[in-house]
């Protein structure tokens, strides 16, 4: 906002500003002076000049064509000028931890009036606190990442870590022990799965999806095994830097020979004493550009055998472009006769698939959280627009058609929710042991139901923001990044195919012998 003290005029001294070189307008009670401005404004100077917008209040057409942050940027927050007599701002700025206030644009156990048997007061504690630092650390920093692709900043990593973000992100478990969760607000012996998918959706809600990724996506699936079978000496070197975003982590198991398929994977570790020889190539390795050390799955004479490779000598990682920023470092990797210590190994010599599976469970639900997220803010986004929007004079919603796309997304994302609650507060409930053996069939499926949904919920909000949802920048570009990004939750973590044909080959298994129609 301008520093200037705020002057009030009336309309009609407004409506006097209303030409080339002396142009002032009128936005929600805010009167701001564009004679200077008018032949920078990207939309062009010659709409400002028309008769319903010079001197006049043209917050109705401002706020059809672009979005309310626009004000906020401070190059533009200083064309105001002043305030018109009388009149009171109405259109507010969410302020760090508010939550929406738009139908559906937050789940029930959020929303004022509502009720949950999951949630408690203390998850909507941790969630507004979560949500301020999402909002104020994250946001703007996903917006000058996304546009870069410069991966995310030290500044920005510090600042998780401060508050236990990255270790918060692993779940619950010992890695917790002694820690101050988000200033205290949550004991780490208290520290649920509910908790954690709070900071998944708040990520999810305030970063594009690259920003997801970015935001150390590969240390919260590459650190897991270190921490469930690392040696102690190789969990005290490692554990406690990664935790504290000095180093990075990448999960290094698909390769262009093979994805879901991991018995085809052709990476090689050779046994020479007390080191593994590694030669091969991964693909598609998320924070792979930047990583310290990439948890990979080899090849060994007795079987698939995963272990800790740390960045260098015959480690090389390249850029692979994207349909998302390079913001998430997807890394083509390369090992070329790596020398890796023995006591690297994680798990059994030959038991790398249980190491593997193991980590399954976790890494499908946090992208079914963030999906989930993303999908709440699509429904947002577009109850929003529709509802400004103008067409033949009147609401985009009163048009049947967009009701009927608005009621399938809201529908979706419900149903995705209430699905998702169930199945955490499962994995609340049971050992890591029973999660693995009863829920990596529903979470496949679970995972399978929602990346469709919001590939379904991309198409319609594509269709509610028309052309404004073909651009990276204005109205409709967290849909664009969404459409475009979506896919990414249908194949990282296991293809949607494939995860929907798990849960219906686990509950095959499960069939009891005895059963006919
Ligand atoms: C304080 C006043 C204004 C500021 C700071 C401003 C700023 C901007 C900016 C930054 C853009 C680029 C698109 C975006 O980032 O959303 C834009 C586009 C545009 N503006 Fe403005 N604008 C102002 C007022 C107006 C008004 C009153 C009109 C009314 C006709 C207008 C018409 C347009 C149009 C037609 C575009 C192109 C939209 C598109 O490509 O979809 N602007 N403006």
């Amino acid at each position: 906002m301008s520093s200037q003290p705020r002057k009030e005029f009336t309309i009609e001294q407004v409506a006097q500003h209303n030409r080339e070189g002396d142009l002032w307008i009128v936005i929600d009670s805010k009167v701001y002076d564009l004679s200077r401005f008018a032949d920078l404004h990207p939309g062009g100077a010659n709409v400002l000049y028309v008769d319903s917008v010079a001197g006049q209040d043209a917050t109705q057409v401002f706020f059809g064509l672009h979005r309310h942050e626009v004000l906020l940027r401070p190059q533009y927050a200083r064309l105001q000028i002043g305030t018109v007599q009388g009149q009171e701002e109405t259109i507010k700025a969410p302020k760090p931890g508010d939550l929406s206030k738009v139908p559906y644009a937050e789940p029930t156990w959020l929303s004022s009036g509502y009720f949950s048997p999951y949630y408690k007061d203390g998850h909507r504690k941790f969630q507004k606190a979560v949500r301020a630092f999402f909002m104020t650390v994250v946001a703007p920093e996903s917006v000058r990442c996304e546009e870069s692709g410069k991966r995310i900043s030290q500044e920005v990593v510090d600042k998780m870590s401060e508050q236990n973000i990255i270790a918060m992100r692993l779940g619950p478990g010992k890695h917790l022990k002694g820690r101050t969760l988000m200033g205290g607000i949550v004991k780490p012996e208290e520290f649920d799965y509910f908790h954690e998918g709070i900071i998944h959706a708040e990520l999810a809600r305030y970063s594009s999806r690259a920003v997801v990724d970015g935001l150390l996506a590969g240390l919260v699936i590459g650190l897991p095994p270190i921490l469930k079978y690392g040696a102690p000496a190789l969990q005290a070197k490692v554990v406690s830097d990664a935790l504290a975003g000095k180093k990075y982590i990448a999960l290094a198991i698909s390769e262009a020979f093979a994805g879901s398929d991991v018995g085809g994977l052709q990476t090689t570790a050779v046994r020479d004493g007390d080191y593994w020889i590694v030669t091969g190539t991964k693909k598609w390795i998320t924070n792979g550009t930047f990583a310290d050390y990439f948890t990979t799955g080899c090849k060994t004479e007795t079987g698939f055998t995963v272990m800790l490779i740390e960045r260098g000598p015959g480690v090389s990682t390249k850029p692979i472009k994207t349909a998302y920023s390079s913001v998430a470092g997807t890394a083509f990797v390369t090992f070329d006769k790596v020398r890796v210590p023995v006591a690297n190994t994680l798990g059994p010599i030959g038991g790398g698939m249980g190491v593997i599976l193991s980590n399954f469970n976790h890494e499908r639900w946090m992208v079914i959280a963030c999906s989930i997220s993303a999908q709440r803010l699509a429904v947002e986004e577009c109850l929003k627009w529709a509802n400004q929007r103008m067409v033949f004079g009147k609401p985009l919603t009163s048009q049947a058609v967009i009701r009927a796309k608005l009621g399938q997304m809201i529908s979706r994302v419900e149903a995705c929710q209430n699905w998702y609650e169930s199945v955490t507060y499962q994995m609340n409930n049971m050992s890591y042991d029973e999660m693995s053996n009863k829920m990596a069939g529903p979470i496949g499926l679970l995972k399978q139901f929602v990346s469709r949904s919001g590939r379904e919920t991309a198409e319609d909000g594509t269709q509610i923001f028309g052309g404004r949802a073909l651009t990276m920048t204005g109205m409709g570009k967290y849909i664009e990044n969404y459409h475009r990004t979506s896919g990414f939750d249908a194949i990282l973590a296991g293809a949607e195919d494939v995860l929907g044909d798990l849960g219906v080959r686990q509950a095959l298994k499960k069939m009891p012998r005895d059963t006919r129609l």
